[in-house]
C-alpha cells in the first residue's frame, strides 16, 4: 500500500536538515582545518601594521637623499656589517635587514646590530623571503643598489640542514630579485657567490673562466644556482647583476662556525682541534681572505655596476652581469693557520690531524684574482699573519667585553 504523502514530505525535510547539519559541520571543520592564508605572510602583515610611521621614518633617515642608497641584505653579518659600515662611512645611504637566524650565536649579530645603529645604519628585523616586507622597503626608499650579502653560510652544515640552503640561497634569492625587477627605478645588485662553485677542480688558480659544474657540497650547488637564476633575472628583466665569489673571508666580528674563529676558541680553551688533511697527506689550503679587502672589492663592485636597464618589471635593453673572483692568491695550509694562531695566542694547540671527511669540503681554493684588478681596482693587500693578528686582537676583546657593548 502507497504511504501518506505527507510521510514523504516529513522524511524528505528530516532528511534535508540532516545533509544540512553534516554540511555544516564538513564546511566548519574545512575552515578549522585550512583557514584562509593572508595574502601575505602573517609575520610581514603584523610587521607592516605594527611599523607605523616612526619606522618609516628611520628607514628613510638611514637611507638619506645620498646619491648612493643602498639596501645591504645579511646587515647583521660578518661581511654585511663591515660593508654597511663602509658605506656609511663614505656618505652612501644605507639601510640593512637582517632575520637574526640562530645558526650561530644571536647575540654576536645583535652587537653587529648595534654598532650599525650607532653608526646611523637602521636594520630592519625581516626575512628576505618576506615579498611583502620588501616591496613596502622600495616603496619607502629609491634604492640604487641592492648589496645581498644574506644567505644560509658554511659547507659542512649543508648535511645537517638542507633546506635552509634552498629556503635562503635559492628562494631568498628569487625574492630578492623579484622585488629589484619590480622596483622603478631597478637597482643595480651585487651578491655574494663563493668560491666554493669551483668544486671539484684541480687547475690553480681558478679563473672565472673555469667550468663550475662539479660542487662539493648543497651550499656550493646553492651557490652556483644562483648564478644562474641571476643570469635568468638580467636576461628577462634588464636586472645589472654582479656575483662576487669570496675565498674564505676572515677577520674581526666574524663568523663563529668558521674554522679559524672556532680554532681560536678552542685553543684557548685547551680543546682539541681537528687539522684536516688530504688523502696525500697534505694539510688542506685555503686562500684565506681579510676582510677589509674583501670590503675593497665589494664597492668596487658597487661603484662600477651600470644601471639597470628595466622598471617595473620591464626590460628596455642589455644590462651589465658580470662574476668575480675576490680571493688572496696565495693559500696557507690549515696546519699553518694553526701555527699561526699559536703563536698570537701564545698557546699550543692539541691538534688530532684527520683525513678530511666527506662532508662538502674542497681540498684547496686558491682565486685568480686579474679580472676583479682589471675591472675593480682589486688588489688585496693583508696576509694572513696579519689578518690574524687584527682578528685575535678583536677577539680578546670583544669576549673579555661579552656583556658590554664595544666599538670597533
Ligand atoms: O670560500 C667560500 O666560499 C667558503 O668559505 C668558507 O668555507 P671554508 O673555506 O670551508 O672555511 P672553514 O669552514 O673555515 O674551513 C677552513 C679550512 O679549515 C679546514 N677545517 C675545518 C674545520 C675543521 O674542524 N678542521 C679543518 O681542518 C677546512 O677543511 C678548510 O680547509 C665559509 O665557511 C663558507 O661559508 C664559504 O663562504
Amino acid at each position: 500500500m502507497d504511504k501518506p504523502s505527507y510521510l514523504h514530505r516529513s522524511r524528505f525535510l528530516s532528511r534535508t536538515k540532516l545533509l544540512a547539519f553534516w554540511t555544516l559541520i564538513f564546511l566548519a571543520l574545512l575552515l578549522f582545518l585550512f583557514p584562509k592564508s593572508p595574502p601575505f605572510p602573517a609575520d610581514s602583515t603584523r610587521r607592516i601594521l605594527q611599523a607605523g610611521p616612526l619606522w618609516e621614518n628611520r628607514i628613510r633617515h638611514s637611507a638619506n637623499s645620498h646619491p648612493h642608497r643602498v639596501l645591504v641584505t645579511g646587515a647583521a653579518g660578518f661581511v654585511g656589517l663591515h660593508v654597511s659600515l663602509a658605506l656609511k662611512r663614505r656618505g652612501d645611504g644605507v639601510v640593512g635587514i637582517d632575520n637574526f637566524n640562530p645558526y650561530y650565536e644571536t647575540s654576536l649579530k645583535r652587537s653587529r646590530a648595534a654598532l650599525l645603529d650607532r653608526a646611523g645604519v637602521f636594520v630592519v628585523e625581516g626575512d628576505i623571503n618576506d615579498g611583502a616586507l620588501l616591496i613596502k622597503l622600495f616603496e619607502l626608499v629609491k634604492f640604487t643598489h641592492v648589496m645581498h650579502l644574506a644567505a644560509q653560510a658554511g659547507v659542512r652544515y649543508a648535511m645537517r640542514n638542507p633546506s635552509s640552503y634552498v629556503q635562503s640561497n635559492i628562494a631568498g634569492l628569487v625574492s630578492v630579485l623579484e622585488a629589484c625587477k619590480s622596483a622603478n627605478p631597478q637597482p643595480a645588485v651585487v651578491w655574494a657567490s663563493s668560491s666554493s662553485v669551483y668544486g671539484l677542480n684541480s687547475r690553480v688558480p681558478f679563473s672565472e673562466k673555469d667550468r663550475t659544474d662539479q660542487p662539493a657540497s648543497l651550499y656550493a650547488a646553492t651557490k652556483k644556482a644562483g648564478e644562474e637564476i641571476a643570469h635568468t633575472y638580467n636576461h628577462i628583466y634588464g636586472l645589472s647583476i654582479t656575483g662576487l665569489r669570496f675565498f674564505t673571508v676572515y677577520g674581526p666580528w666574524g663568523r663563529p662556525d668558521m674554522a679559524y674563529f672556532f680554532f681560536t676558541k678552542d685553543i684557548l680553551k685547551g680543546k682539541t682541534i681537528r687539522v684536516f688533511e688530504r688523502a696525500d697527506q697534505k694539510s688542506v689550503a685555503r686562500d684565506f681572505t681579510y676582510i677589509d679587502d674583501i670590503v675593497k672589492g665589494c664597492l668596487g663592485a658597487l661603484d662600477t655596476a651600470e644601471k639597470s636597464t628595466g622598471s617595473g618589471g620591464r626590460k628596455k635593453g642589455k644590462a651589465q652581469l658580470r662574476v668575480f673572483n675576490l680571493g688572496n692568491t696565495s693559500p696557507v695550509t690549515v696546519s699553518e693557520l694553526v701555527d699561526n694562531l699559536e703563536n698570537l695566542l701564545n698557546m699550543k694547540a692539541n691538534r688530532m690531524v684527520l683525513p678530511m671527511p666527506r662532508n662538502g669540503d674542497v681540498p684547496f681554493t686558491h682565486a685568480n684574482i686579474s679580472l676583479a684588478q682589471k675591472e675593480l681596482g682589486y688588489k688585496p693587500t693583508t696576509d694572513l699573519k696579519t689578518g690574524l693578528k687584527e682578528f685575535v686582537d678583536w677577539y680578546r676583546l670583544y669576549y673579555s667585553n661579552s656583556r658590554k657593548k664595544i666599538v670597533l
